[in-house]
């Protein structure tokens, strides 16, 4: 394999993006050129909001080619074109063989929730100290554990009793808050998601993990639970108060996460006419909201 380096200013990433396309690029990525510099320029909006700029002032793109002469062709080509004014051709270079499986594999290692419960790839051996253990691969639903909110919901379930329980996980992505429910014991758990995509990945965690769950669109959360898990954001947990509420049981708890430090006034209040929240954990500037049916 063979990449082709270019330096794009903003105005010209999509047309060089699209020729790169038109010229079978094997893939095309695109970086901030000035990254980890003083010019470095952040893209990243709050979570649910766009981000304050399209993109980058200058950006490296990396043409992948299946052999040299085509990423020297693509260049050519692309010198000629009109739009590639401002544009510079990096270099041409061959890229090194790697065990591209093996090193996806190596990004993600087993991650503790507690001393005694850890999320682990199926390529890695638990921990000794593990005594629970949720089975998960990184897919295409959110919900690996290293996000420190699914980490603090799940730490909420490992502290809690939630054994013979009726449990609802509202936005379950993977499955992985379901599959921690059933791990401690919870005899009931429905799971739900607007995406079908995180539905079939739930159904399809839960099966490695032996754990029998119903899950689907969330029409299928119906009646009260003991324990309603809920890690979305801020924004739509705020639209979602009175059914989540509704869901909540005598003696029974909300456990919400995706909520910002700062927000947790705006969630108090929203939740204010069914259910008093609190906070009751914090990691990273993202907070553990939480409150109990009497
Ligand atoms: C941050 S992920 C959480 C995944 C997993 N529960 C975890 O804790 O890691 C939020 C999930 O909520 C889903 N979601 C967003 N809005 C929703 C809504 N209104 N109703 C149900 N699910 C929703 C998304 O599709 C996504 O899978």
């Amino acid at each position: 394999m063979f990449e082709l380096v270019l330096l794009v200013p903003e105005a010209a990433v999509e047309p060089v993006s699209d020729a790169l396309d038109a010229l079978d690029a094997l893939s095309t990525s695109v970086e901030d050129a000035d990254a980890l510099t003083p010019a470095e320029q952040a893209l990243f909006g709050e979570p649910g909001m766009p981000p304050p700029k399209e993109g980058w002032q200058r950006s490296r793109v990396v043409a992948l080619f299946p052999a040299e002469a085509a990423a020297r062709d693509a260049a050519d080509l692309l010198t000629a074109q009109d739009f590639f004014e401002g544009c510079e051709v990096l270099g041409v270079q061959a890229v090194p063989e790697q065990d591209w499986v093996r090193l996806t594999q190596s990004q993600f290692a087993p991650v503790e929730i507690t001393p005694s419960f850890w999320i682990v790839p199926s390529w890695h051996e638990p921990p000794p100290a593990a005594q629970q253990v949720i089975r998960l691969d990184p897919g295409l639903a959110f919900g690996t554990g290293t996000h420190p909110t699914t980490r603090m919901c799940l730490r909420w379930t490992a502290s809690h009793p939630v054994a013979g329980q009726r449990v609802l996980d509202y936005g379950c992505g993977s499955g992985i808050l379901a599959i921690g429910a059933a791990k401690f014991g919870a005899s009931e758990i429905v799971a739900v998601d607007i995406d079908p995509a995180a539905v079939e990945s739930t159904r399809l965690n839960a099966a490695a993990n032996h754990v029998a769950l119903q899950t689907g669109l969330p029409e299928l959360a119906s009646g009260v639970f003991d324990l309603v898990l809920a890690n979305i954001l801020a924004t739509p947990l705020k639209v979602l108060a009175p059914l989540l509420c509704a869901h909540v049981g005598r003696g029974g708890h909300l456990v919400m996460a995706g909520i910002l430090a700062r927000q947790a006034d705006e969630l108090r209040e929203a939740y204010a006419p069914w259910l008093a929240l609190e906070v009751s954990d914090e990691e990273d500037g993202w907070i553990l909201m939480t409150a109990a049916r009497a």
